[in-house]
C-alpha cells in the first residue's frame, strides 16, 4: 500500500480522490487547515491538521510515512472571491504551492514525490474554440486563473531544476457527489449554481440570482461542463498510477465534453427535486466567461480516463441525494 499525500483532503473534490485512492489500495493522508473543509468528510486515512505553509508539519508527515505522491487540491475556489480579495488568493493559493514544492524537493538526496495538480478550466480565460482542448494557451481573467496558472508554471521550473514529475489536472465545473452518499459538497459559504439551484428548490436557502442573461448563448445564460466529482477522483487515481509507473505527467482537461446552461441546470433541478426553482436574472459575475465546455480526449488516451456518471441528470440527481442526507 502506497501513502499518498493529499493537500485539501477535508474539501470536497479532495474527499472524493481519498476515497477513491483507498478504494484502488492506497492510503491516503489528507493535510488540511480546515479552513474550508470538514473534519468529517476525512474518512478514508488519516488527517493532518495543518497549513501548506507550516513547513515543519509538512516535513514531519513526509517523514512519518513513505509518501509516494502527492495530490495537491488545498486552495481556494471562488472566481469572484479572487476578483475582489486577488491578495488572499495568490498568497494562499500561490505562496501555498509554493511552500509545498521547495519542501517537497528540500531532500536533494532524493527524487521528490510525484505530484498531481488540482488546476482548471480557468487558466484558458475566455477562448474562442469549443470543446476546448489543451491547445490554447493560457491567457486567464481573474486572480484565482492566473494564481493556477503561475502554479503550472512553477511546477515546470521545478521540474526544470529538481526532476519534479507532474500532472496537472485542469477541471471544467465539479459537481455531483459521491453516489454511495459518504461524502459530498458542503462549501460554507456555498457559490456554486447546482448546490444553491438545489437549496433554492428544496426550501433551504433564497431565490437564486441567474448571473446574465445576455450572453451570446442559445438561451442568454453562461454554458458550463458539469463533469461528476466521482469521475474527477477517478482520473486522480490513474494519474497518480501513471507517475508512479514512470510515466512523464502532462496537462488534462477534464470535463464531461457536454454543455449545460444555467438555465438548463435549473431545469434539471426542478426535474429531480419535483420542486420549482426560483430564480430572479441579475447581472452578470466579474471574470465569468460565457462559455467552458471540455474536449478530453487527451485524458481518455493517455490515463484510459473513462467519465461514467458526468451526464448533468445523473449529476444532479447525486448532488440532490447527498444534500437532503446532508441538511437532515
Ligand atoms: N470545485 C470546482 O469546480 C473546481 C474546479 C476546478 C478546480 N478546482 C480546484 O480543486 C481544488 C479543490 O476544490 P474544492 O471544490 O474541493 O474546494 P474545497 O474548498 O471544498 O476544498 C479545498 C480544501 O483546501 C483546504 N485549504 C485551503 N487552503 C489551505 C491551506 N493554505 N492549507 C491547507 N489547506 C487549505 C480547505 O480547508 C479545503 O478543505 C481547489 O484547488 C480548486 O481550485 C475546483
Ligand atoms: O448563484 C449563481 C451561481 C453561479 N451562477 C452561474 O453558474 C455558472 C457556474 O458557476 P459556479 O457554480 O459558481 O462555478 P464557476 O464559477 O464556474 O467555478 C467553478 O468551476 C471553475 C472551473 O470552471 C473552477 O475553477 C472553480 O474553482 C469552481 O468554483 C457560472 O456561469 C455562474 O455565473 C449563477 O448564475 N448563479
Amino acid at each position: 500500500m502506497s501513502a499518498i499525500l493529499v493537500t485539501g483532503g477535508a474539501g470536497y473534490i479532495g474527499s472524493h480522490v481519498c476515497k477513491a485512492l483507498a478504494r484502488a489500495g492506497h492510503l491516503p493522508v489528507s493535510l488540511d487547515n480546515l479552513s474550508r473543509g470538514h473534519r468529517d468528510l476525512v474518512r478514508f486515512g488519516p488527517l493532518v491538521t495543518a497549513d501548506l505553509d507550516d513547513r515543519a508539519a509538512l516535513r514531519h508527515t513526509l517523514a512519518e510515512h513513505p509518501i509516494a505522491a502527492v495530490v495537491h487540491l488545498a486552495g481556494y475556489t471562488y472566481l469572484g472571491e479572487s476578483v475582489r480579495q486577488p491578495g488572499l488568493y495568490y498568497r494562499n493559493n500561490v505562496g501555498g504551492a509554493l511552500a509545498l514544492l521547495e519542501t517537497l524537493v528540500e531532500d536533494a538526496a532524493q527524487a521528490p514525490p510525484p505530484l498531481v495538480f488540482s488546476s482548471t478550466c480557468a487558466v484558458y480565460g475566455t477562448p474562442e474554440r469549443m470543446p476546448l482542448d489543451e491547445t490554447p494557451p493560457p491567457a486567464p481573467i481573474n486572480p484565482y486563473g492566473r494564481g493556477k496558472w503561475m502554479i503550472e508554471q512553477m511546477m515546470a521550473d521545478f521540474r526544470a531544476a529538481h526532476g519534479l514529475a507532474f500532472t496537472a489536472l485542469r477541471y471544467f465545473n465539479a459537481a455531483g457527489a459521491d453516489p454511495e452518499g459518504e461524502t459530498g459538497e458542503r462549501h460554507d459559504p456555498e457559490t456554486h449554481l447546482i448546490p444553491l439551484a438545489i437549496a433554492a428548490a428544496l426550501g433551504r436557502g433564497p431565490g437564486l440570482s441567474v448571473f446574465g442573461d445576455d450572453y451570446p448563448t442559445p438561451d442568454g445564460t453562461a454554458v458550463r461542463d458539469y463533469v461528476h466529482v466521482s469521475d474527477l477522483a477517478a482520473a486522480h487515481v490513474q494519474a497518480v498510477e501513471a507517475l508512479l509507473g514512470g510515466a512523464p505527467g502532462g496537462v488534462f482537461n477534464l470535463g464531461s465534453g457536454q454543455g449545460a446552461s444555467v438555465r438548463q441546470v435549473i431545469a434539471a433541478v426542478a426535474a429531480a427535486t419535483g420542486c420549482p426553482v426560483p430564480a430572479t436574472v441579475t447581472g452578470r459575475r466579474p471574470g465569468d466567461p460565457p462559455v467552458l465546455v471540455a474536449d478530453s480526449t487527451r485524458a481518455r488516451r493517455e490515463l484510459g480516463w473513462q467519465p461514467a456518471r458526468s451526464d448533468l441528470p445523473t449529476v444532479v440527481a447525486d448532488a440532490v441525494s447527498w444534500h437532503r442526507r446532508d441538511w437532515g
